[in-house]
């Protein structure tokens, strides 16, 4: 939209540019993606070694305005590096020289700036010592924090790179000492590793952060603290007299990524949810990756929490009693009320994400999954289809009608539903194209069948006789 708006511009000044593409050789710029390399390091060492791998952000292009393209530099560099114990960050750009084409030159350092911010040092010595001037910066920053956890979750965990004694989840309100300046370093990695995160407001005192340090003894010095990964979570209220928690933000760093970091985050705070007996705790547009890490937790949670267990045990009565799929009527197999009261308040799992769950309860408890996967795919075609039209099978239709009007004639209709089975008039247009809609629903439902069994897998592998 944006770059779609700039070439309409462009046209607009196009005598003006000829004259300037006379002179000026036309430059392809380079995508920022293609030549910015970026490195977590936490010593001075790492920053010569050929080991250290370089690590993915989400886009660079974004940082650059118009087509993400970086113009005017023959043969660019940019090695970009980052202090893992200070967070700082350091440049190194090189080129052959400077080209000033129809394109003009990208100013680099103000693109930088705009993710690295006041972290990112001029020169190459200033960035050196900030491994030693700077090596407690995490342990002074946290020093005010609550501890909230140390070790790993009971049954759970993390891989071998971290003793599980090293690690401590803290948590810091964002207005306490500290928390928003700690946090200003940690902005570059939101940026560059979280999807489509903006930063938190710093000054609403609503925000906290959970961090997972890692504290590594060294010989002859007070301990290291390193930042494994964090997330932000605003705690708001929720009438008459409760609070609800919402995660707004995760992130493991890249190197530990994988390795049971996150899943141990999200548990220490799914235990804090429970102990401080909040309304319920939910989940900011989690991406695909967290929200199956998220499931697989829930599952195993949900799995031990006996109250629920005569619920599924009904549901999978009622599947396996005969061909679901041949009746005119298929049944819901949503929980019961009290089943979604009982686990928002025993467990804080929301509604929502308590539905999706159920369908996956519902999986793992059919035995043998084979015999009765056609009417499993019917029940879940069934709630994507009420998810995304809002309507079960026999329901009402929703439909679209034209209504004459000399404002804005294309924007005028009424939407209403019609009563079951009553046929559409001639004036009335159905909102959908039936065969592509059922088409579409059907490659929804298969998606869902495919997450579903995702988690299935993975919970079953991990813990097999819950
Ligand atoms: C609201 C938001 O912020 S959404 C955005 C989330 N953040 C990002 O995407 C930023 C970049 N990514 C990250 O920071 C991390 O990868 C995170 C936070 C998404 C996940 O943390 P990680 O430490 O990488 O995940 P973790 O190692 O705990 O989980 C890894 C695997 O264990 C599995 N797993 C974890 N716990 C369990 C469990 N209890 N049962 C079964 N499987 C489990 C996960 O499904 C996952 O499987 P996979 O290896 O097939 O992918």
């Amino acid at each position: 939209m944006v770059q779609k708006q700039q070439s309409t511009a462009a046209l607009g000044a196009e005598p003006k540019k000829r004259r300037r593409v006379g002179f000026s050789p036309a430059d392809i710029g380079v995508e920022a993606n293609e030549c910015i390399k970026i490195y977590l390091v936490s010593s001075k060492e790492e920053l010569d070694s050929t080991e250290i791998p370089c690590v993915n952000p989400v886009d660079l292009n974004d940082f650059f305005d118009g087509d993400g393209k970086i113009y005017g530099y023959q043969d660019l560099k940019i090695n970009v590096w980052i202090n893992r114990i200070s967070l700082h960050s350091y440049a190194d750009i090189t080129y052959q020289r400077t080209i000033n084409g129809d394109k003009g030159i990208t100013d680099i350092n103000s693109a930088l700036k705009k993710i690295f911010g006041e972290t990112i040092v001029a020169n190459k010595d200033e960035f050196l010592q900030t491994f030693s001037t700077e090596r407690d910066f995490i342990r002074n920053m946290v020093s005010n924090g609550e501890v909230i956890h140390t070790g790993v979750v009971d049954g759970s965990s993390v891989n071998a790179q971290v003793a599980p004694s090293d690690l401590q989840v803290l948590r810091m309100e964002i207005g306490s000492p500290n928390a928003g300046l700690l946090y200003s370093r940690l902005v570059p990695l939101v940026l560059l590793f979280v999807d489509g995160s903006n930063p938190i407001d710093v000054t609403d005192p609503d925000w906290h952060l959970y961090l997972l340090v890692q504290k590594k003894d060294e010989k002859e010095e007070e301990p290291l603290y390193q930042i494994v990964g964090f997330t932000a979570i605003y705690k708001f209220y929720r009438y008459p007299d409760r609070l609800r928690m919402r995660l707004s933000q995760i992130l493991v760093l890249p190197s530990f990524q994988g390795k049971g970091f996150g899943s141990h985050l999200l548990e220490v705070v799914n235990k804090v949810a429970v102990a401080e007996n909040v309304y319920d705790l939910t989940v900011e547009e989690p991406s695909e990756k967290f929200q199956h890490i998220r499931t697989c937790i829930d599952i195993n949670r949900l799995r031990a929490f006996d109250p629920i267990k005569p619920a599924i045990d009904a549901a999978i009565q009622t599947l396996t009693k005969g061909k679901l799929s041949k009746k005119a009527e298929m049944p819901r197999f949503t929980p019961p009320l009290n089943a979604i009261e009982n686990v928002r308040e025993s467990l804080k799992i929301n509604k929502k994400h308590f539905l999706k769950c159920w369908e996956i309860l519902i999986y793992l408890a059919l035995e043998p999954i084979d015999k009765y996967m056609e009417d499993y795919t019917s029940v879940i075609t069934n709630h994507v289809r009420t998810d995304i039209l809002g309507k079960d099978i026999e329901t009402p239709k929703k439909q679209v009608v034209d209504v004459p009007s000399s404002f804005a004639p294309e924007a005028s209709f009424v939407v209403f539903k019609s009563g079951s089975g009553e046929e559409a008039n001639s004036n009335v247009q159905v909102e959908e194209n039936k065969p592509d809609q059922e088409e579409q629903l059907k490659q929804l439902a298969e998606e869902r069948i495919r997450e579903i069994r995702l988690v299935a897998e993975s919970v079953t592998s991990i813990s097999p006789n819950v």
